[in-house]
């Protein structure tokens, strides 16, 4: 603080010749308790305080006494400038102050500065308790952060760390007033080296520490400079997103899992196999993504359900699934097909124009079944309208823009269809990113089941019956080799509920082709011990009986698939011991 901000400012002064009585006239009506006294110059000669005065007039002085002659002359006098602190230890009373032209500026009285010092001290009172409140919502502001902070001075010591730091930490370990250098956190190291770059650098800092369980870490350091712009502390946080990687991996988990408790709600995707349950994860896991799938398998294996499958848990599956058979459009009309045409560009065409099939599954997913079967030129322009995203129309000068999905299929092998220059190289990478490939029936055996039970279901649904298969007829269905695969399969299942005049349908109705003795392998009983006929007939006909009531869960089916009256049946059941409620 500097004497200038305390001084009486522009102090009003007597004229040597004035007396006692102008004095405590300009006392009274300044309410000062001292005056300079100047000469006709205007010079100041002395000083007059209320205390010499009064001295003055215990001597004898009277009221017309004129103020040069009891005024002091030893002056102090000091420059507007000087520091209050040099000035401590003078006389305060006479204090004269000057600015650098040496002319008169201000006074300082022992009272003003009384009332100065008064003034200033509850001044810092007041900015100390504001102070005091700023800091304890600083410190509530930093306390209720969720990151770990740790306040570091320029030396390197911890000068401050909030509670969730403990939680980042891991610990109780308090590193308050020690070095950086022994902490107990993970990731240390990069917090140290994080500090010393912002310490280097001076300005914001990043560092992420991963580590074991999905644990990461993203330490900021943050510099504090003060008035003199130096350095003198670093506020790092630790923010914790190992929580938040975990949250993360379960909701992907969770939403596979979702996705395919949807697609088991799918009713027309059937599968109980493994290897089935591969195929239709892998389609979920490229749903999500954009890019390109080839399915391969054979012919009637399912990959167009699947190929449905991908479309329908995909972001797209509010927009169009459209499909072109390669193989069942003739080579002439494919082009037109795909791309569409523009009105009158060839004889034959519709009047109007037509949109192609590539402009149709905009914002959608298009299927390019049998592509294998795809001439080559069209390869070409297929190859350049995926790579570009944009068509032409035929006869058509103006570019479409697509957002399609490409999925394609095919029962060939495409490989070696490149190697005999059928199948364009640069094609077959550019649909193959991501291949899956559906497995024959014959593979994946535990499927057949449920499948004919869902087929046997539909088509009694459709013609409105009731029918069902015997034990043998599944026995068969489940052994027999199907070359033709799901399609087979449900062709079968049809044909033999409409041609069957019985609800139950027997072996004896499968159609020539298929008979038993086709059947990889027949109907066999193992024996492998010697026991009496009548026992051997019991074993038999008890795990027979059982397994009938278990499948069909009605005496009147279980009889009629094994062949006999249900009166029969439930007669045979209680001899044998099996406990059956109808
Ligand atoms: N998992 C399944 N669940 C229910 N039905 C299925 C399943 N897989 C295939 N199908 C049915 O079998 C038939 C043949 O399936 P799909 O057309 O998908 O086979 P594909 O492999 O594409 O045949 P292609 O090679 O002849 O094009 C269709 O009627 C389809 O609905």
């Amino acid at each position: 603080m500097k004497v200038k901000q305390i001084m009486l400012e522009n102090p009003r002064t007597l004229h040597y010749s004035q007396t006692i009585r102008d004095a405590c006239h300009l006392y009274r009506q300044t309410k000062v308790n001292c005056a300079p006294i100047v000469n006709d110059q205007n010079t100041v000669v002395g000083i007059l305080t209320v205390f010499r005065l009064l001295e003055a007039i215990e001597e004898g002085a009277t009221f017309a006494t004129t103020v040069d002659q009891i005024m002091e002359k030893h002056l102090q006098i000091i420059d507007e400038n000087t520091a209050f602190h040099d000035i401590r230890e003078q006389t305060m009373d006479r204090l004269l102050i000057y600015n650098n032209e040496q002319k008169l500026t201000g006074v300082l009285t022992r009272i003003d500065l009384i009332n100065k010092v008064h003034g200033a001290l509850m001044n810092s009172e007041d900015r100390l308790a504001e102070a005091h409140e700023i800091n304890k919502e600083l410190r509530s502001v930093i306390e209720a952060s969720y990151d770990g902070i740790i306040v570091v001075d320029s030396q390197g010591s911890v000068q401050m760390v909030n509670k969730s730091f403990f939680r980042v930490q891991g610990s109780d370990h308090d590193p308050m007033g020690g070095p950086i250098e022994q902490l107990t956190i993970v990731c240390r190291e990069s917090l140290i080296q994080v500090y010393q770059r912002v310490m280097a650098e001076g300005k914001v800092m990043f560092e992420r520490y991963t580590g074991k369980h999905l644990t990461e870490l993203v330490i900021t350091g943050s510099p504090v400079f003060d008035e003199l712009d130096e350095l003198v502390r670093v506020v790092i946080s630790i923010r914790d997103l190992t929580q938040l990687n975990q949250l993360k991996l379960q909701t992907e988990q969770y939403s596979h899992e979702l996705k395919s408790l949807r697609v088991k709600e799918q009713k027309d995707l059937i599968y109980h196999s493994a290897a089935m349950e591969r195929v239709v994860n892998e389609a979920l896991r490229v749903s999500g993504v954009d890019s390109t799938v080839l399915i391969v398998g054979e012919s009637g294996v399912g990959k167009e359900v699947i190929a449905k499958t991908i479309h329908q848990n995909s972001p797209r599956v509010e927009g169009p699934f459209i499909q072109i058979n390669s193989g069942a459009i003739p080579e002439n009309l494919l082009e037109s097909e795909l791309f569409g045409y523009e009105r009158g560009s060839f004889t034959g065409a519709n009047k109007e124009g037509k949109p192609g099939m590539m402009e149709l599954a905009n914002g959608g997913t298009l299927l390019l079944d049998e592509v294998g079967d795809m001439p080559l030129n069209l390869q070409v322009k297929l190859l350049r309208a995926i790579q570009e995203q944009e068509i032409y129309r035929i006869g058509g000068r103006v570019p479409i823009k697509l957002n399609i999905r490409i999925l394609s299929a095919t029962n060939k092998n495409l490989e070696k269809l490149v190697k005999e220059r059928k199948f364009r190289e640069d094609l077959f990478y550019r649909l193959n990113v991501v291949s899956i490939k559906v497995p024959a029936l014959r593979e994946r055996k535990s499927d057949i089941l449920p499948l004919a039970k869902h087929f046997l279901n539909k088509v009694n649904e459709r013609y409105k019956m009731r029918k069902y298969f015997s034990y043998e007829v599944y026995k068969f269905l489940e052994e027999h080799n199907w070359p033709g695969n799901i399609r087979e399969l449900a062709n079968l299942v049809e044909r033999l509920v409409i041609m069957s005049e019985q609800d139950t349908i027997f072996p004896d109705q499968l159609p020539e082709e298929f008979s038993v003795n086709q059947s990889s392998t027949p109907l066999r009983v193992t024996v492998d011990q010697i026991v009496p006929l009548k026992e051997a007939r019991d074993i038999v006909e008890t795990e027979l009986i059982i397994k009938a009531l278990k499948e069909y869960n009605s005496l009147r089916r279980a009889g009629e698939v094994l062949g006999v009256a249900h009166s029969t049946l439930l007669r045979k059941a209680r001899g044998l011991g099996i406990s059956y409620a109808d």
